[in-house]
């Protein structure tokens, strides 16, 4: 899907004053300082066929499997209609009173036993209603709801409760990425953005463990404490981030990725078409330019036009381990110029304090961020322990060019502080030359790193780009679980 045509549909829905701030009553019993309503929709025919559009644009994008299609009602029923009708779906309509004549039915339509039904929702809050239009649907049958799709997520913890209930909720546009539209926009000013961030943060309804007797979700307690867990958006504007981080916190923010892919091809111009193809998709490329065999300088000036057009991040992974006088030489001059292109670099703390000090040298004129190793992938590595903390110190002596961490698990508390992963896969394993793969649920959800990077996992694939899709699903669903789990 792409972002032009997002951003655009947000805008509209604001002209149509579908999107509302103030202060305003949810289903649930909350008070929220932003109120969507997309009841407005009716009287606007050619922003409803967009929505439909988009909606199933998002089905065929998800090679979503069904029998039929509901839509909850009242507000979900005409996108539905449309949507059937448009694309000889079958439809089914669930009503919200049985009627006393007739048949009395709930639903209208027809169904076989082990139908599945998808279901189209306008906004979610919690996802009661989608549940309990699920279980109406299949009160007294056989079939099931498999995946649900809307317009609008309040990412208030609905896709975890329908998750927790066997449901894959697909949103088309999230709270955040509505926020950083609209504040772009000039629509509404930083404070209003920050806080309906703030509110929705400290108002998830999701708790694995607080759901009471009938199945809703409880509310969970405000965050208010030091661990409450800050969105990538939140932190890309705190007064101390580097601005590279915050370049780079912002676009995960608004591509909604935390993927960087790996690009270790030997041939310029399919690292360019990687960049090219996968570029919607990442927030970052990484680069081992010295396997390049046909490497020149027109090259990198290509690299750098596609970050711009697709808005990613380079990151030569150049792991410079010398003397800072050496690797001032190395990161500025020889073939590569590695300062001129590269937005983000590497180090090892082996040498000590002056790797970092002579290449802050190069590096911090030109704007540039730098990465520590603070910890490596690959079997039996070094980095562990003590080692790992003395990088972390010599991190948070360096703050005006040091950005993060390659690492395997978060190492700093500093929101300012990126995170980023390498040895990512699907499936966790390894490979003959002792790399070790984790799952980015794992990376990002249990072990609370930021970024995934992921080099064979994608290369290796079959469909590249499918596969990077995939990897950016995973990531950006592992991380948005993690936002909003409680602190404890
Ligand atoms: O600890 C580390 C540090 C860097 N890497 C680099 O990441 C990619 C991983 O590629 P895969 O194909 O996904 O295994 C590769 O460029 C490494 O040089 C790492 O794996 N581990």
């Amino acid at each position: 899907m792409e972002n032009d045509s997002i951003d655009g549909l947000i805008l509209k829905l604001h002209d149509v004053n579908a999107v509302k701030f103030g202060e305003y009553k949810l289903k649930t019993g909350m008070m929220t300082p932003i109120y969507i309503d997309l009841r407005v929709l009716v009287s606007h025919p050619a922003l409803m066929n967009q929505v439909s559009a988009l909606i199933y644009q998002r089905v065929q994008e998800e090679e979503l499997q069904f029998d039929n299609v509901c839509g909850v009602p009242y507000t979900a029923l005409p996108l539905a209609t449309i949507i059937c009708s448009r694309h000889e779906l079958p439809m089914l309509i669930r009503r919200k009173e049985a009627k006393d004549y007739g048949t009395k039915r709930l639903v209208e339509g027809s169904f076989r036993e082990g139908d599945i039904c998808l279901i189209i929702e306008d906004t979610v809050t919690s996802g009661t209603s989608i549940l309990e239009t699920a279980e109406v649907l299949y009160s007294g049958a056989e079939g099931a709801v498999t995946d649900a799709i809307v317009l609008m997520d309040r990412e208030q913890g609905g896709v975890e409760y329908l998750a927790s209930k066997g449901i894959k909720l697909h949103p088309i546009i999230s709270m955040f990425k509505l926020l950083n539209v609209l504040l772009a926009a000039n629509r509404i000013d930083a404070q209003t953005a920050q806080s309906v961030r703030k509110f929705i943060l400290d108002n998830n309804t999701f708790s694995t463990k607080g759901e009471n007797g009938n199945g809703v979700p409880a509310i969970k307690k405000p965050c208010l404490d030091q661990t409450m867990e800050l969105s990538y958006g939140d932190r890309a504007k705190l007064p101390d981030v580097h601005p590279v981080a915050s370049k780079l916190l912002s676009i995960m923010e608004e591509k909604q990725s935390n993927l960087c892919v790996s690009a270790d091809v030997t041939i310029s111009e399919e690292l360019l078409q990687l960049a090219d193809s996968l570029g919607p998709k990442i927030c970052m490329l990484k680069t081992h330019v010295d396997i390049l065999e046909d490497y020149t300088a027109a090259f990198v000036q290509k690299l750098q036009a596609l970050a711009e057009k697709h808005n990613f991040i380079i990151f030569e992974d150049r792991k410079f381990a010398d003397i800072g006088n050496t690797v001032k030489h190395q990161y500025e001059g020889g073939l590569y110029q590695i300062s001129s292109w590269s937005h983000i670099v590497n180090a090892h703390a082996v040498p000590g304090p002056g790797v970092v000090k002579g290449l802050s040298a190069v590096g911090k004129p030109l704007g540039r961020g730098c990465l520590l190793i603070a910890q490596m992938s690959s079997q039996g590595s070094l980095a562990t322990g003590e080692y790992t903390k003395a990088v972390l110190k010599m991190a948070e002596e360096h703050t005006d060019f040091v950005i993060g961490f390659i690492c395997g698990s978060k190492i700093s508390k500093r929101p300012e502080f990126i995170h980023m992963t390498p040895g990512v896969q699907i499936q966790a394993g390894g490979d003959v030359l002792g790399q070790q793969y984790t799952t980015p649920e794992d990376v990002l959800y249990n072990k609370g790193s930021d970024v995934i990077i992921v080099g064979r996992g994608i290369l290796e694939a079959p469909d590249r780009l499918k596969a990077a899709e995939s990897y950016r699903m995973s990531g950006w669903e592992a991380y948005t679980k993690r936002l909003s789990k409680v602190a404890q």
